[in-house]
């Protein structure tokens, strides 16, 4: 058995009875080892008793039960200057003599060796140049020490312990007064110092973030006396980390390794970025109270292929009442879903995606969500992107109206934004209509044109709505479409944002607001700075889109119908799609839309009246229905 090292066996650590003041054992029945070439670190709160152990270690105070050897032998049994070569501590010692250099300082550390004179001879003056160098103080070796900073004051004690030529260095609390750079630089000094010299070092320190990341090994010293020893993987997770040092103010997070505040705690929040990135933002959104998700890289990890998505829960995949009756459960999630895009970062919080340049603004927009948090839950939450594409993918086979592209934006690919702002895009898009449909009339052309795009929206959002649960952002400056003739209009992204609503009676609204408020406003006011155009007939066209979006839905996908006609009925009660028509069923899932207005469709060259359109007399209606309804029993 490898004897290296040192070993607690049974130890009891305190302080013997002294006039008036019995024994007393702050420590009873340690057993532990710290393995040489290793950094063992031992943390504790207060008053645990780090500096009692170290000392009882150190041999500078007696072991009242037990014993620590060193490297197999017992310390107690080791004669004082014996054990001065072996084990060199380093206290916190901030009053050194004035007038010592550092390498004088350092030289002290020789003494073990040097025998009565205590004069260094040339071999031991070379192990201080050597020791100075190895702790990168060589150019500090002329300093007073009580002009170093505090840092370099630790590195020249470091370098006096190392001097001694021990196998084992004891540290108390070395990175105490030091600033951030130079407590990690001290520790990584003292890991690569055990490493390269194969020795045994014990470090107490309070800097519980850095001895985790840092230390090879753990001595927990928890309330009680009670020490747990293992890797700081190992004892994270078995909960130890936490089960010490939580309190009401902090907790300790198992995913990231970082103590996060209690204190209004803001929620969970999924984080997809680079190595670099992720726990620097997971840090800075930890400090506004944001929960890192267990699940982690909602992107890196997962698989390309939407399969499992598919079968997510949804809150809208049968009867809108089922959805509503309590039956399933609200779906849970992170609250907040932050991502690095670009130069920057893309956060989504209740419906709203916001991009940052810097993590600073977004921790401080992330605060004030955390606030909103606090009031009352977000009725949406953000959907992971494998389960966007998932939905968007799975509801693209409906039909081309329905189907939205994941996929590189390259040559040939313009931002849906531009049909709104570039008059010169929608006049050209118009005029190949016109060609197309072989009419002279523009207003004719616009209209029908207008409502393909609008089938465009809403076909590949109300299906993943209501396949998924899933709220689609079609986002227009991020979806993209391309110039083609005739057909669908091709819609591409490379990333969807999307929500999973709390609430399913929130969906209609939502919808409203990406598709009505965000897409088909502004579209209707372009074709209307474009072409002279009624905006009741673009309205009704829009509703005629809807529709046709749930009634195709309703073909393909029957067990869908009464979830989408329920849904279709809620968005035709909203904003401009009041009094366009209703969507009626005159045969249980069957849903046609009927319109109180005309799309001009009957003016081109060989067009006639639509099945929905207000100037079709009832009759004539009926007959088609009835048709269509065959066709489609037949077609099941
Ligand atoms: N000389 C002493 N005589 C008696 N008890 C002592 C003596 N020194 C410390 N103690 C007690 O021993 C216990 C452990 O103290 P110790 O200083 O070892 O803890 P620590 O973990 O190093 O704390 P901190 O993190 O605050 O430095 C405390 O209850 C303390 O009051």
């Amino acid at each position: 058995m490898d004897e290296r090292g040192l070993r607690l066996e049974g130890v009891c650590a305190g302080y013997t009875a002294r006039r008036g003041h019995p024994e007393r054992r702050v420590l009873d029945g340690l057993d532990a080892t710290a393995p040489s070439g290793a950094l063992t670190a031992l943390i504790g709160p207060n008053g645990a008793g780090k500096s009692t152990l170290l000392r009882t270690m150190a041999g500078l105070q007696p072991v009242l039960a037990g014993r620590v050897r060193i490297d197999g032998v017992a310390v107690e049994s080791v004669p004082a200057a014996e054990l001065a070569r072996r084990l060199a501590v380093v206290l916190t010692e901030r009053d050194l003599p004035a007038l010592l250099t550092a390498r004088e300082l350092a030289g002290l550390g020789r003494h073990p060796h040097t025998g009565f004179t205590g004069r260094l001879s040339a071999a031991d003056g070379e192990i201080v140049t050597w020791a100075l160098e190895a702790v990168h103080a060589g150019h500090l070796a002329d300093r007073p020490v009580t002009e170093l900073s505090d840092g370099e004051r630790q590195r020249a004690l470091v370098a006096r312990a190392l001097v001694q030529e021990p196998s084992a260095i004891l540290l108390d609390e070395p990175t105490a007064f030091l600033d951030v750079t130079s407590r990690v630089a001290l520790m990584g000094l003292l890991r690569r110092l055990a490493r390269d010299r194969d020795l045994t070092v014990v470090v107490s320190t309070h800097d519980l973030e850095l001895a985790l990341r840092v230390a090879d090994r753990i001595w927990l010293l928890a309330p009680g006396g009670v020490l747990h020893a293992g890797t700081p993987e190992e004892l994270t997770a078995q909960g130890m980390i936490g089960a010490t040092f939580d309190g009401d103010e902090l907790s300790f997070d198992h995913a990231s390794g970082v103590f996060v505040l209690q204190a209004g705690s803001g929620g969970s929040v999924r984080v997809t970025a680079d190595d670099v990135h992720r726990p620097l933002l997971e840090r800075a959104l930890a400090r506004e109270g944001w929960r890192p998700s267990p699940v982690r890289g909602a992107d890196a990890g997962e698989p390309s292929a939407p399969v499992e998505a598919v079968g997510e829960p949804s809150v809208r995949s049968g009867p809108v009442e089922a959805a509503g009756d309590g039956d399933s459960p609200p779906p849970a999630g992170p609250e907040l879903a932050v991502r690095q895009a670009g130069d920057g970062y893309l956060a989504a919080f209740d419906g709203d995606v916001m991009r940052f340049a810097a993590i600073s603004e977004l921790a401080a927009w992330s605060r004030r969500a955390a606030d909103a948090l606090r009031e009352a839950p977000p009725a949406l939450l953000p959907a992971t992107p494998l389960a966007v594409s998932g939905a968007v993918a799975d509801v693209s086979t409906v039909s081309g109206y329905f189907a939205l592209d994941i996929g590189p934006i390259v040559a040939g690919w313009r931002p849906l934004a531009d049909l709104f702002t570039d008059p010169g895009v929608l006049e050209t898009r118009i005029g190949e209509t016109a060609a197309r449909l072989k009419t002279t009339e523009t207003r004719v052309a616009a209209s029908i044109l207008f409502q393909g795009i609008a089938a465009r929206f809403w076909s590949p959002l109300l299906g993943a709505a209501i396949a998924h649960g899933l709220l689609v952002d079609l986002d227009p400056g991020r979806v993209h479409w391309q110039a083609v003739t005739g057909g669908p209009l091709p819609l591409r992204a490379t990333d969807l944002d999307g929500w999973r609503v709390r609430d399913p009676a929130r969906i209609a609204e939502r919808l409203h607001r990406t598709v009505v408020s965000g897409l088909l406003e502004p579209l209707a006011a372009a074709f209307q700075r474009v072409v002279k155009i009624a905006p009741g007939l673009l309205w009704g066209n829009a509703a005629s889109a809807l529709g046709g979006s749930v009634r195709t839905l309703a073909r393909v996908r029957p067990e869908l119908t009464e979830a989408a006609v329920a849904l279709g009925r809620e968005l035709l009660a909203l904003g401009p799609l009041r009094d366009t028509g209703e969507l009626a069923e005159p045969e249980p899932g069957h849903p046609f839309f009927v319109r109180r207005s005309c799309c001009l469709y009957y003016r081109l060259p060989g067009g006639g009246k639509c099945g929905d359109c207000a100037l079709t007399d009832p009759d004539t209606r009926h007959a088609q229905w009835a048709r269509a309804v065959r066709e489609t029993q037949g077609a099941r």
